[in-house]
């Protein structure tokens, strides 16, 4: 028998990730972001308050500058994630034009609410166009903050931001969409005997064990920033729920309380 979730989700944060934006030939994928621009929408015009956290922007600038890969030197592909950013933005705002929503645009990075002035700043801007029943749109600040470019070397990205964003909001509900159906007893990508954990109370070692790297070609940080994020919802007593991104759609049976992808909490 199904057992229905009992979610509080008034507040949600949805982050994600440049595998659900972009293909992974590079062509950027116009279906899902309409699809999430109709969902976010929809969930808005029900008096629910939603964020979106969305990466992209370098893989819409690699596209929009017909690179088909990464440049190698950090400034080059902070260039490209300006550019990126502003087609990927733009995108956005026509998608949710069709639907009649506004949306806002706030690049952060992730030291900002460390600092109390700036925490006071980016928690006012936040309030203020949620009461206005606009749609923030957040990415980290790539001009800024460098170390997520510079994937060999360091890890930290969209994910630990939107948990971050989301616990600082006080939000309930944090729904991260990735290229896979949730958390695996083992990394999906090598292991086909891998097993997807419908929920986990706790993020603890263990959990961190099992968590592999990234599979795709654009995305960053795999499943240990995804775990990293989990533990900051948790710890502020907050829920996420990881699923596939594939079809946003998806993210109305998650509020309807279907077991879908993993629950954190
Ligand atoms: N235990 C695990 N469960 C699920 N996926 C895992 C696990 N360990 C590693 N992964 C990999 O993490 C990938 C998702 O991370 P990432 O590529 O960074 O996605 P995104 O672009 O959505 O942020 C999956 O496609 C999978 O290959
Ligand atoms: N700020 C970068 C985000 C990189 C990132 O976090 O990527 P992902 O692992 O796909 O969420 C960009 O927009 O390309």
């Amino acid at each position: 028998m199904k057992v229905m979730r009992k979610l509080k989700a008034k507040r949600v944060v949805i982050k994600v990730g440049t595998s659900t934006l972009v293909y992974p030939d590079g062509a950027i994928n116009l279906r899902a972001i309409d699809q999430l621009a109709f969902v976010i929408s929809a969930m808005r015009h029900r008096g629910r308050e939603v964020v979106l956290v969305s990466s992209g922007a370098i893989g819409v600038g690699l596209n929009y500058m017909g690179l088909k890969q990464r440049p190698k030197a950090i400034p080059e592909q902070q260039a490209v994630a300006a550019i990126g950013q502003t087609e990927l933005i733009s995108i956005y705002k026509e998608r949710f034009a069709v639907y009649e929503q506004k949306i806002g645009q706030l690049l952060l990075t992730r030291d900002i609410f460390v600092y109390p002035k700036s925490h006071h700043n980016v928690l006012n801007t936040f309030e203020s166009l949620l009461a206005q029943n606009i749609v923030p749109i957040v990415n980290e600040n790539d001009t800024v903050a460098v170390d997520e470019l510079d994937h060999e070397t360091k890890f930290g990205d969209n994910d630990q931001l939107s948990a971050i964003v989301a616990t600082n909001i006080g939000a309930d509900l944090l729904i991260m969409l990735s290229d896979i159906d949730g958390f695996y007893d083992g990394n999906p990508n090598g292991d086909a005997q891998a097993n997807l954990l419908p929920h986990i109370a706790q993020v603890d070692q263990h959990t961190y064990d099992l968590a592999g790297g990234s599979g795709s070609r654009f995305g960053t940080g795999g499943m240990v920033t995804k775990l990293k994020a989990a533990e900051r919802m948790l710890n502020a007593d907050g829920q996420m729920i990881l699923a596939n991104g594939a079809d946003p759609t998806i993210i109305f049976q998650i509020l309807a309380g279907e077991p879908i992808g993993t629950l954190f909490g």
